[in-house]
């Protein structure tokens, strides 16, 4: 009689076998042979992600396919299929698949960034693209990014007359969230004058909880585990998002009265001061069935949580790399001194003439891109790099792979801005993608690019930078969805003129 349990080792050789032959004869992309029952390639997997699959795409090449789980996952790590998957197949790939993450905290897979392509996301697209994020309504709202960033280098200049190491990776990100809770709600938490510090913290910790748990899980991948309720992670974003809704829905209501009193005459509101909310609340009045609070609560929460930690952290990477680098820093400050000089302070409108800290900026994204995984969805079959890709099939473009393979760089691991010099379309070949392409590429590119503009030049030129020590800044990454610095960036600053000029009645 056969022994079952003696021929297990064969059968499930036999099973390996079988499924990679039907794999290559069905002309998908390579793919790790073992690709276990259940958890299929999940075992090769290690943090950070987008280290791990870049490992696996130098050994099976840039179009892969593995299992996470129950999900069939497309890696792409190459200029040319990541141009194949965000510009030829744009549309097949403009959805997103429906996550953990996706359900709660995008509510039902309803917000800007969770909605998968068609007529909601069109018109989310719209909005944001028109009412809120277009150029014309950014420069209406210059005055915040130039009053907060004038406050975060006037808070600068006090600690180091007072000799103060600071902390710049706090001093970025609560620029950045000034920055941004202003223009969406009129309000600021951090620095100065502030009166709502209660409301400030509980909005800081909303923010980082979404960044914490706003990821994939296991339990996306193993039905299993999110059937046992491992590790609690679903009632954790239910409970996360009742925060979330709650804190919006008290900011929407203010807005309503701030415009109530506005329309009755009692205050001045011109089209200019309108924060983002208000203007959506001026469209609800004429659409109130499509500008719902619940539109309004969610495309605020996602333009925070897209938009914060990825602009204050590019700041972060930049003056770590550039304390590593003293010769680099000091010809970003020539470049200032030479075109803006020491007597006024730097503003939007000199970004333009400072190639230089553009290369910077550029130099910093693509070592350290804080999108390093985009995620989508297929929603039809679809040929990628002459291989046959599924329908459903989730899509992972390592940028972090593409911005880092030193097949295209030359000395990719070295901070060389020079690379980008006379360079007019950095972009070109999907050599250089930090804010994605295609359909479902950042719609805030040119509120970014300001504010670290802003932000990173006037810390530049406004003071002289050092380490607290001998040693090299640590350039670790921590793990999360933003490539975050694993230690926050601590350095001292000594004013140069300009500072001084400006803030020296502080003393
Ligand atoms: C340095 C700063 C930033 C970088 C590098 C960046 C990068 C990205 C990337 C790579 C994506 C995904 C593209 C894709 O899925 O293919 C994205 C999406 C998005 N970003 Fe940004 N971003 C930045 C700042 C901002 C800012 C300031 C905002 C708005 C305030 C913003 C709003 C969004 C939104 C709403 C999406 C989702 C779009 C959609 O799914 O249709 N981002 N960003």
């Amino acid at each position: 009689m056969v022994n079952l349990f003696e021929n297990i080792p064969l059968l499930f050789a036999l099973y390996i076998f079988t499924k990679h032959f039907l794999h290559k004869l069905r002309n998908h992309p390579p793919s790790p042979i073992l690709n276990l029952p259940i958890i299929g390639h999940l075992y090769l997997l290690k943090k950070p992600l987008y280290r791990s699959l870049a490992k696996l795409s130098e050994r099976y090449g840039p179009v892969l396919l593995l299992q996470f789980g129950s999900r069939p996952v497309l890696v792409v790590s190459s200029p040319s299929a990541a141009e194949e998957c965000l510009n030829k197949n744009d549309i097949i790939f403009a959805n997103r698949p429906r996550m953990m993450a996706a359900k709660h905290i995008g509510n039902n897979c309803t917000s800007l960034v969770w909605t998968s392509y068609g007529d909601h996301w069109r018109n989310l697209r719209r909005i944001s693209s028109l009412e809120i994020l277009s150029t014309h309504r950014i420069q209406m709202l210059q005055n915040i990014r130039t009053d907060e960033i004038k406050g975060m280098i006037k808070r600068l200049y006090r600690d180091s007359e007072e000799k103060r190491v600071v902390d710049m990776k706090t001093t970025f990100n609560e620029m950045t969230m000034n920055v941004l809770m202003r223009m969406i709600a009129g309000k600021r938490y951090f620095g100065e004058n502030v009166e709502e510090i209660e409301e400030g913290k509980r909005f800081r910790e909303i923010l980082r909880e979404t960044l914490r748990l706003g990821s994939t899980s296991m339990a996306d991948f193993l039905p299993v585990v999110r059937l046992l309720g491992v590790g609690g992670v679903e009632k954790k974003l239910m409970a996360l998002q009742k925060k979330r809704e709650l804190f919006m829905q008290e900011l929407v209501e203010q807005c309503k009265k701030r415009l109530g009193s506005a329309n009755n005459g009692d205050s001045e509101m011109g089209e200019k001061k309108k924060t983002m909310i208000e203007v959506l609340l001026t469209l609800q009045e004429k659409e109130p069935d499509y500008y719902t609070d619940g539109i309004i609560r969610d495309l605020m929460l996602v333009l925070l949580g897209a938009g914060t930690d990825s602009s204050s952290g590019t700041m972060e990477w930049a003056l770590s790399v550039l304390l590593n680098n003293p010769e680099i820093l000091k010809k970003a400050q020539m470049e200032i001194d030479n075109h803006v000089g020491q007597e006024r302070l730097i503003d939007e409108s000199d970004i333009a003439n400072l190639p230089y800290l553009r290369c910077i900026i550029n130099e910093t994204l693509r070592m350290y891109p804080p999108g390093p995984l985009v995620i989508h969805e297929s929603s039809e079959d679809c040929i990628v790099g002459g291989y046959r890709v599924s329908r459903g099939t989730m899509l992972l473009v390592n940028f972090w792979a593409i911005h880092n393979d030193p097949k295209i760089w030359e000395d990719s691991r070295i901070f060389k801005p020079e690379r980008f010099q006379g360079l007019e379309a950095t972009r070109d070949g999907y050599k250089l993608i930090p804010f994605g392409s295609g359909r479902r590429g950042c719609p805030g590119e040119g509120l970014a690019v300001r504010m670290v503009g802003m932000g990173l030049g006037s810390v530049i030129q406004c003071f002289d930078w050092e380490r607290i020590g001998n040693e090299l800044v640590d350039m670790a990454e921590g793990t999360g969805l933003n490539l975050p610095k694993a230690q926050p960036l601590m350095a001292k600053c000594t004013p140069r003129p300009v500072a001084a000029k400006h803030f020296c009645f502080l003393k």
